[in-house]
């Protein structure tokens, strides 16, 4: 899948940057091109691609600070300036445009779907979101703002994929410290994904399409994604077994919004040599997540690669219901509870002023 990203915000830089990396690394030419808009002048230094600068006038170059509200003011104050950077970069050959963003922060937060709205109103292909929820440790604030940010997004964006930072976190490391490994880790995953519409080696009749990955996301709400590899068989025959067994690591715990695996359609790409993927095995691993995941709209398709491995790519459209995400929901919700508390105790007159209160989920 042809496609444009857009890093908002520090996180949603950082990502870009490996997903174009790893895209360069691969060969795929999956990414036609990126830019990263930031409202932090220094977190713009090491982008190797186009960067523009936003709300200058308001923050001075400094960032937002973790506050949201003001990431979407001076989103939307220099949204020409965004959009006019992305002329003629957004050829006819792209098929989708990626918002990418840490749903935690502000810049990011606030600005992504300031942006999606945008975006939607100008191009005619789809366009996402790849937004990056905070791990579970964080504090209020930036549960506070992933909670607004997530239903607005999701709203306005024909597809949010979600990635939970607790799902890449190694033990015995702190968040921070694994941001590289972590974003290493997804930029892989997704990469593998916007590549897998095109097909490099080989033209089989079962290698997947790019409207496969379109239609599965169709259903629009939030996708997560999974994934997970083995050693390759010398043939398809010592695959079969293989195939089952990454297809349930990758949806069972490998997906980047743990725990979701009720879904309103999928996709399953199988990526290895071409001789070495297993009809039989793809199709009893596509028949496995039809029954995990209650969808009937099961999609399949391989994905040819010089490998000596063999993984299985799940994405899920649909995953609203998740256990993850309503537990997510609910610790945003108390965090904005608690931070309204707060201000009223301050300020008992706010407790007049506000009405969000209920309708965060
Ligand atoms: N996966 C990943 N998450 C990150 C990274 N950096 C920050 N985050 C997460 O993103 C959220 C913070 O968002 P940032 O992108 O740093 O903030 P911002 O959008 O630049 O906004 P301001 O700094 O407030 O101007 C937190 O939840 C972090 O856990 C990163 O490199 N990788």
């Amino acid at each position: 899948m042809k496609t444009v990203l857009i890093g908002v915000g520090q996180a949603g830089g950082k990502l870009t940057r490996e997903l174009v990396a790893f895209d360069d690394r691969m060969g795929f030419g999956a990414i036609l091109d990126a830019v990263a808009v930031n409202s932090a002048e220094a977190d713009l230094r090491d982008i190797p691609f186009e960067t523009i600068l936003v709300g200058q006038d308001r923050v001075k170059g400094h960032g937002v600070g973790g506050d949201n509200e003001l990431g979407a003011e001076v989103m939307q104050a220099d949204k020409r300036e965004v959009l006019s950077a992305l002329d003629g970069r957004v050829t006819a050959e792209a098929e989708a445009i990626f918002v990418v963003a840490g749903l935690g922060g502000g810049t990011g937060s606030g600005g992504a779907p300031v942006l999606v709205k945008e975006l939607k109103r100008i191009y005619d292909v789809p366009v996402y979101a790849l937004g990056i929820l905070p791990g579970d440790d964080e504090g209020a604030m930036y549960q506070v703002n992933a909670g607004r940010s997530l239903k607005t997004v999701a709203r306005e964006a024909d597809s949010l994929l979600l990635v939970d930072n607790d799902a890449f976190r190694s033990s015995g490391e702190s968040l921070e410290q694994g941001f590289d490994a972590i974003n290493e880790a997804i930029a892989q995953r997704i990469g593998l994904l916007f590549a897998s519409g095109e097909a490099v080696e080989g033209v089989a009749e079962s290698v997947v399409d790019s409207s496969e990955v379109i239609n599965t996301l169709r259903s629009g709400g939030i996708a997560a994604l999974g994934y997970a590899a083995a050693e390759s068989a010398e043939d398809a025959e010592g695959n079969i077994n293989a195939v089952m067994s990454t297809t349930r690591r990758a949806l069972l715990t490998g997906t980047s919004l743990p725990e979701a695996t009720e879904a309103d359609a999928a996709l399953l790409v199988v990526a290895g040599k071409p001789d070495t993927i297993p009809r039989k095995g793809v199709e009893r691993a596509r028949r496995w997540v039809e029954e995990e995941t209650g969808s009937l709209q099961v999609r399949g398709g391989d994905f040819p690669l010089d490998s000596g491995r063999i993984a299985s790519l799940i994405l899920l459209g649909g995953v609203e219901r998740s256990d993850r995400l309503e537990a997510f929901m609910q610790r945003a919700k108390d965090a904005v509870e608690e931070a309204e508390a707060a201000e009223e105790r301050e300020d008992p007159a706010s407790a007049w002023s506000n009405d969000e209160l209920d309708d965060l989920i």
